[in-house]
């Protein structure tokens, strides 16, 4: 009998919000879940805050050292949000996918576009995730302390742009209790990997299926 999985490929997981809805914070969570999940580590222009770690959290780089990796093809997708540089490195990416990783990818609506759009499109699972309200994202954005007021006013004013783009994700989450929020993303990654899997499944269990039968018959 056919192996279970044995050319399964990972599942790009698109998670998208207005800036302070929760998606950081929502990904470590699913990486503390299952150890097996991959992050996808961006590169940004954007100056670290206090507590990031090179690699860890970005890749910080210049304005010239990332336009260099676009140009090199190095980025799977990329996008200025909030006046800054943000892109996906390719190569660790197809790395984690090919070897069945499925790999989250905390990134904005003009990132998740590209992904769809590219040839990962088929494998792709995609998230919006929504504050309770417009108030409590303010808060919220506040109480996390790492943002000048005039940084946050900034987020505030395009979290509507953000949000005008839900429609263009699987699915919608209101990240309102934390472990509620926590709880739907595993239902969503635990159905969507048993979709992955199904095919390899029913080919390789009828085909066992039919020998049973053909033994039976012979
Ligand atoms: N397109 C794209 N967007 C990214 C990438 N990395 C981060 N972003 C988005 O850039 C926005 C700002 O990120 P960040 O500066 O870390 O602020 P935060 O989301 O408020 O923590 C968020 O919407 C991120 O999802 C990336 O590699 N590509
Ligand atoms: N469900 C929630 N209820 C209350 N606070 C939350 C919730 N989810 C996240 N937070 C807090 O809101 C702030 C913004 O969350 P973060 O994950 O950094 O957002 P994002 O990555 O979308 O910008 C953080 O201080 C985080 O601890």
């Amino acid at each position: 009998m056919t192996p279970l999985h044995d050319s399964r490929r990972g599942l790009a997981v698109i998670l998208s919000s207005p800036s302070g809805a929760g998606k950081s914070t929502m990904a470590r969570r699913l990486m503390a879940w299952d150890p097996t999940l991959s992050f996808s580590v961006s590169a940004t222009t954007r100056p670290p805050r206090a507590g990031e770690e090179e690699g860890v959290h970005y890749y910080f780089r210049s304005r010239e050292q990332f336009g260099k990796m676009v140009l090199d093809g190095e980025m799977l997708e990329h996008a200025e949000v909030f006046g800054n540089h943000y892109g996906s490195p390719r190569a660790p990416v197809e790395a984690a996918l090919t070897a069945g990783r499925d790999v989250i990818f905390d990134i904005d609506w003009q990132g998740g576009q590209q992904i769809r759009n590219s040839a990962l499109g088929r494998d792709v699972v995609s998230i919006f995730i929504l504050p309770p309200s417009i108030a409590e994202l303010e808060r919220r954005l506040r109480e996390r302390g790492q943002d000048s007021a005039e940084v946050i006013a900034g987020r505030m004013a395009k979290s509507e742009d953000e949000i005008s783009h839900w429609a263009e994700y699987d699915y919608v989450l209101v990240n309102d209790d934390p472990d509620a929020c926590e709880a739907r993303l595993r239902t969503i990654l635990t159905a969507e990997r048993l979709r992955r899997d199904r095919q390899p499944w029913l080919s390789g269990f009828t085909r066992s299926l039919n020998d049973e039968f053909r033994g039976r018959t012979t």
